[in-house]
């Protein structure tokens, strides 16, 4: 296929890179490292799949500047307030075209499909410890896992093809019939290490957790009752589940508290914001979800402020 990645950061650099080595032509949109990019390509160091250098078939700062449509676009930037995502799609996406968003959060499709209600849409989430180290370089830490499905629902053979390339380059791909309730699964997690990883000034998972399980379980327990109401019951080990494999996990770093370290916006809104909206559309008790939703807009408001 011919695919085009959009951001170059640690997602679409990595995924892009493994779908260049299956075959598939992959164009990129870099923006802050696009002279690094073009001129070296992007060099992955990956402990478990080793090190290669993905040299894409194109390096662009906007997908105006390619000729044609690509089969699929990989959207792959942060859900944070000022990301022009339709804005970036736009140029991007003709009638055949399929989207393939990749991100964290929670309600993250409806805004991409109603700007392209014709085109495929794929949802997409990454269970990867990976990071941008510097421009066109890649550390790829731990894991990997994607997992992808239409929005809201169903596997088209175009998501199983994905799925397939991903299993063939090394990593776990998982096409999925129900991406909206593996949304609202992940964010169990997400919900709460994300936000208290950054309200506790920049501890890990395993610091959080071994001080604070109690509080953990309560968030993670108030996102399983939100994700019920909303029509997503999830399993009902969900957070015994989560926290046991949290303490088998090395010591990490959220991505949220990377951003917040590197005094970038923050995936507050999608992460949190749509989850306790959510919840209160419900009518959900979410008292915990809420407190810690209210602090990070405290944070966030302090950031801005100190810029
Ligand atoms: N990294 C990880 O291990 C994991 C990440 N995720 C999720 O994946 C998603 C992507 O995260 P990640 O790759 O880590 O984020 P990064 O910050 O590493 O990369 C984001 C990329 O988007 C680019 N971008 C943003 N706006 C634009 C724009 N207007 N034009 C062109 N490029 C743009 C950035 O460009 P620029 O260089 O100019 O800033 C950057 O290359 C997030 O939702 C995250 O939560 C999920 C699980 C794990
Ligand atoms: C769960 C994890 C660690 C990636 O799998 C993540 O989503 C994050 O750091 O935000």
């Amino acid at each position: 296929m011919n695919l085009l990645v959009i951001g170059t950061g640690a997602i679409g650099s990595f995924y892009g890179a493994l779908l260049a080595k299956t075959g598939h032509s992959v164009a990129v949109v870099a923006r802050s490292d696009y002279e690094a990019v073009k001129a070296r390509g992007i060099h992955i160091r990956s402990e478990t799949l080793g090190d290669t250098t993905f040299r894409p078939a194109a390096v662009v700062r906007s997908a105006a500047e390619l000729d044609g449509r690509p089969d699929g676009v990989l959207l792959c930037v942060k859900v944070v307030e000022g990301a022009d995502r339709v804005g970036l799609l736009r140029d991007a996406v003709g009638p055949g075209t399929s989207i393939v968003l990749i991100s964290n959060g929670i309600d993250i499709e409806p805004e991409i499909a109603a700007a392209f209600p014709d085109n495929e849409l794929v949802s997409g989430l990454a269970f990867i410890g990976v990071t941008r180290t510097a421009p066109g370089e890649i550390w790829h830490q731990a894991y990997g896992r994607l997992m992808l499905g239409n929005y809201p629902g169903g596997a088209s053979e175009r998501v199983k093809a994905l799925a397939a390339s991903f299993e063939l380059a090394g990593i776990n791909g998982v096409a999925t019939e129900n991406i909206t309730t593996a949304r609202w699964q992940k964010c169990v997690w997400n919900a709460a290490f994300n936000p208290l990883s950054v309200l506790s000034g920049g501890l890990d998972t395993r610091d959080i957790l071994s001080t604070q399980e109690g509080f953990v379980r309560a968030i993670m327990q108030e996102i399983r009752a939100v994700a019920a109401a909303n029509g997503h019951p999830l399993p009902e080990d969900i957070v015994d589940k989560n926290i046991a494999s949290t303490y088998k996990m090395p010591p990490y770093k959220t991505s949220m508290l990377v951003d917040f370290e590197a005094g970038q916006p923050m995936e507050t809104e999608a992460i949190l914001g749509n989850a306790v909206r959510a919840g209160q559309r419900a009518g959900v008790a979410i008292p915990h979800l809420e407190s810690v939703y209210a602090l990070m807009k405290l944070r966030e408001l302090r950031t801005v402020k100190s810029r």
